[in-house]
């Protein structure tokens, strides 16, 4: 086993977090988990099943109980704290993503500062929960309208964002009045457990959060049929996401659905070439390109599309695939072996059905993916209607701005969207023709704590992140006094 080195080895934790306690499995199975980068494996967390999950949703209302009314002010101070402690802790949390996830350190410490950025901004916004005061409808009539903590929630948490993927959604509930039962992926359990430490010593109440480590189906089945748990944040695959969706119906819980996507990325003749370049670069390849929100299909206007695409080849010759850990690497490992699979599988249909490698071919190595643009690329690809998650970007031609725009919105999912132009009559147009959750105009980066994240059609249900995401925990109650002034109130 070749646990990470880190100048507080008591972040890296191999037993869950449940209730306050950290514990192994009631029957000490365990799941190992691998470096993607070696194979090698970096340790073990508890197999937990379905009663230990129960027993965190307990501990969760016993908890929520007593949090709900602590004052904003307090909820907020832990928040505080516990984003200084990530900040301060930021090189353990960044080596422990990179050697479990294998992106590399530059990116995981990002991730590790956008991470935390949800704990300030929540902080910030657990005092601004205020409701409204209707206008009299009758003179005996008041009308209160309060916002109230949705109660218990569940947190069910993707492996290539293992920090932001947690923090986005347990910063609001707590900032709401919530509990929290976190499932993190299997695959990169060890920045839960090293977050929810951090948390604990930051004085999060024992139970207030848990971390649920161990096989998917029997702790999701619980989290979603046990009517304590009120509500559900998930972020992961569309398919998971339906199911979830269906196990949660029986208790009508409250729902937010962070799914999958397949990014258009349109360059107009009139773009800023470089501009464009830089901006697909950065949401292509970022995480080596296992991200949901990157680019999937890269379409560029006939008149742009020759210099675009030898600008592009440039700036991909300058990336630099190893591991996570070398600082020489600019592309880490993929996850997995299925992973990889997914990769070539796409590249080898996109060929025989007539794309031309641009740059140079695929190359494999264990988990280590070359960076391959495809040009001559036609929606009937599998690349085209499906998430590669890898770094291949595929260039599709265009003519008109209505063909951009139908090739775009002709997909099921609806997560993110990028298009670069210098004309603001057509940004306006494609802006707002553009059927996705989120729109990027000349910028590849729209990830951040204070704007709502989140996807229309099958990439999701609510938003994290923002004000929405604030609202997606919690509940409106109408308080209505009547029979005022008749001395009976
Ligand atoms: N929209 C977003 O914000 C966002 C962010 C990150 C990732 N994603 C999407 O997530 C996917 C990649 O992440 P992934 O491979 O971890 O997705 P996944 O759906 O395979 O797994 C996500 C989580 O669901 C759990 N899970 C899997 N099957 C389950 C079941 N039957 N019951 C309960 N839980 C179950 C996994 O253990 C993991 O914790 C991609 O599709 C990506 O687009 C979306
Ligand atoms: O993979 C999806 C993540 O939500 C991307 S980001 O961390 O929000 O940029």
């Amino acid at each position: 086993m070749t646990a990470p080195t880190l100048n507080d080895p008591d972040l890296f934790r191999q037993q869950a977090f449940i209730a306050g306690a950290w514990v192994d499995a009631d029957d000490g199975r365990t799941i190992p988990v691998d470096d993607p980068a070696t194979g090698a494996i970096i340790g073990h967390v508890p197999d937990c099943g379905a009663p230990q999950a129960r027993a965190a949703i307990d501990a969760a209302a016993r908890a929520q109980a007593d949090w709900k009314h602590r004052p904003p002010a307090e909820r907020a101070a832990i928040l505080m704290a516990w984003y200084d402690l990530m900040l301060e802790h930021s090189e353990d949390l960044a080596r422990i993503m990179t050697i479990e996830q294998g992106k590399i350190l530059a990116e995981a410490l990002g991730e590790v500062r956008y991470a935390a950025s949800f704990f300030k901004w929540f902080a910030e916004e657990a005092r601004r929960i205020d409701g409204a005061v209707l206008a009299p409808p009758a003179r005996d009539r008041r009308i209160l309208v309060l916002k109230e903590p949705v109660g218990v929630s569940a947190a069910i948490t993707p492996w290539n964002f293992p920090l932001a993927m947690i923090t986005r959604k347990c910063a609001p509930a707590l900032a709401a009045g919530c509990s929290m039962v976190i499932k993190p992926s299997e695959l990169t359990p060890f920045s839960a457990l090293a977050v929810a430490r951090l948390g604990e010593r930051a004085g999060v109440p024992a139970g207030l959060i848990s971390i649920v480590t161990g096989m998917p189906e029997a702790i999701g089945a619980e989290l979603t049929a046990n009517p304590v748990v009120r509500k559900l944040s998930f972020t992961g695959s569309t398919r998971v996401g339906a199911i979830l969706m269906r196990q949660s119906a029986d208790t009508i819980k409250r729902l937010s659905l962070e799914l999958g996507g397949n990014a258009p990325f349109l360059v107009f003749d009139d773009a800023a070439c470089d501009l464009a370049v830089q901006g697909a670069m950065a949401s292509k390849f970022r995480n080596a390109g296992q991200t949901c929100i990157c680019a999937n299909r890269v379409l560029v206007q006939s008149g742009i599309h020759d210099r675009f695409v030898a600008h592009l080849l440039d700036a991909v010759a300058a990336l630099r695939v190893g591991s996570g850990l070398d600082p020489a690497a600019t592309l880490g490992p993929l996850i997995n072996d299925a992973a990889v699979a997914k990769v070539r599988a796409h590249v080898e249909d996109a060929l025989a059905r007539g794309a031309r490698y641009a740059s140079a071919p695929l190359h494999v190595d264990g988990r280590f993916v070359s960076p391959v643009v495809l040009t001559g690329v036609t929606a009937d690809m599998l690349i085209a209607r499906e998430e590669t998650f890898g770094p291949v970007l595929p260039v599709f031609r265009f003519d008109t701005e209505e063909e951009a725009v139908r090739l775009a919105n002709a997909t099921p999912f609806g997560l993110a969207s990028y298009f670069f132009t210098g004309s603001l009559d057509r940004a306006w147009r494609v802006g707002e023709a553009l059927e996705f959750g989120m729109v990027g105009l000349n910028t590849g980066a729209i990830s951040m704590e204070s704007a709502p994240f989140g996807g229309v059609k099958q990439s999701g249900l609510g938003r994290e992140g923002g004000h929405p995401g604030l609202d997606e925990f919690l509940e409106i109650k109408s308080f209505h006094m009547g029979g005022l002034g008749s001395g009976t109130a």
